[in-house]
């Protein structure tokens, strides 16, 4: 049984329609980037799928189970972080546990000793061990959204959504997340959706890839089938030079005419 299901999904807002009878399934563990750009649909549907936004029409379903509220087996990562600044990294990723062990018991750290040791694994799983006891707000943004990563794993997800988690950090802490997203996932084994709209930085760490185009599902295929027709596809009248970076093994992705246009970002 898939783990996800993305059943006949639309979202409208008055007359606009943020999603258009979107549908896919993804099986466990699969870490998949949501490539779109601004405005295509792609906060709407992390939001949909944990249940943050309820559809227009169609449905999703975690394990063969509608997705009807917001559950602690799905967890989310914002792009602003969504951390508290005056609060320590522990503090702060000790509050993913919240959906958990209840808003008191987190608001007075009243949790149990094994959330407290999850909250340290999270924040040891992401580097910020030694950090652990600084303020939030003394930490550079690539190390907030780390935070962010570990707050959502002090959760126990089993789906993990991040929505452009990367947007608002420099080129180099936006790799640093990513790889931490990458591993973290691969070592608890979470089915994971990441939007992004950095096509470089999505084939790196990409293993499928859902494209979005006003509001449309214009691709859906792993790495070796994002060419640049499909680039093209999901990013319209955007001129996508430059966006693509090549190596030896994409040589049989290119276009008549291609050569020497890679570019590396
Ligand atoms: N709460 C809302 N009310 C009205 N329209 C909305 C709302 N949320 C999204 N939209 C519209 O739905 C469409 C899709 O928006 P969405 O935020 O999902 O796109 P996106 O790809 O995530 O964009 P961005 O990268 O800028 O966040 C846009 O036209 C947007 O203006």
């Amino acid at each position: 049984m898939p783990k996800i299901v993305v059943d006949n999904l639309r979202k409208t807002y008055g007359d606009t329609v943020a999603l258009d009878d979107i549908s896919f399934e993804v099986p466990a563990g699969e870490f998949v980037i949501i490539l779109g750009v601004s405005g295509s649909g792609k906060s709407t549907l992390l939001r949909c799928m944990s249940a943050l936004t309820k559809p227009t029409e169609g449905r999703v379903l975690i394990d063969g189970e509608p997705m009807v509220t917001t559950q602690p087996e799905v967890a989310m990562i914002f792009q602003q972080h969504n951390i508290v600044g005056d609060m320590t990294a522990y503090s702060n990723a000790l509050s993913g546990g919240i959906n958990r062990a209840g808003l008191i018991e987190s608001v007075l750290q009243l949790q149990e000793t094994s959330e407290k040791q999850r909250a340290l694994e999270a924040l040891d799983t992401v580097g910020l061990l030694d950090e652990a006891e600084k303020k939030a707000r003394r930490m550079s943004g690539g190390q907030q959204q780390r935070v962010g990563i570990a707050r959502a794993l002090v959760q126990q997800p089993e789906v993990l959504l991040a929505d452009e988690p990367v947007a608002s950090l420099d080129p180099g802490s936006a790799q640093d997340v990513m790889g931490y997203l990458e591993r973290v996932a691969t070592s608890r084994d979470l089915t994971s959706f990441i939007s992004l709209h950095q096509v470089n930085i999505a084939r790196k760490y990409g293993q499928r890839f859902i494209g979005l185009h006003d509001g449309e599902k214009v691709f859906d295929g792993y790495r070796d089938e994002l060419t640049i027709d499909a680039i093209d596809r999901i990013y319209g009248d955007i001129d996508t030079e430059g966006m693509f970076v090549m190596d030896e093994a994409d040589a049989s992705t290119r276009r008549p005419g291609d050569e020497g246009t890679e570019a590396s970002l």
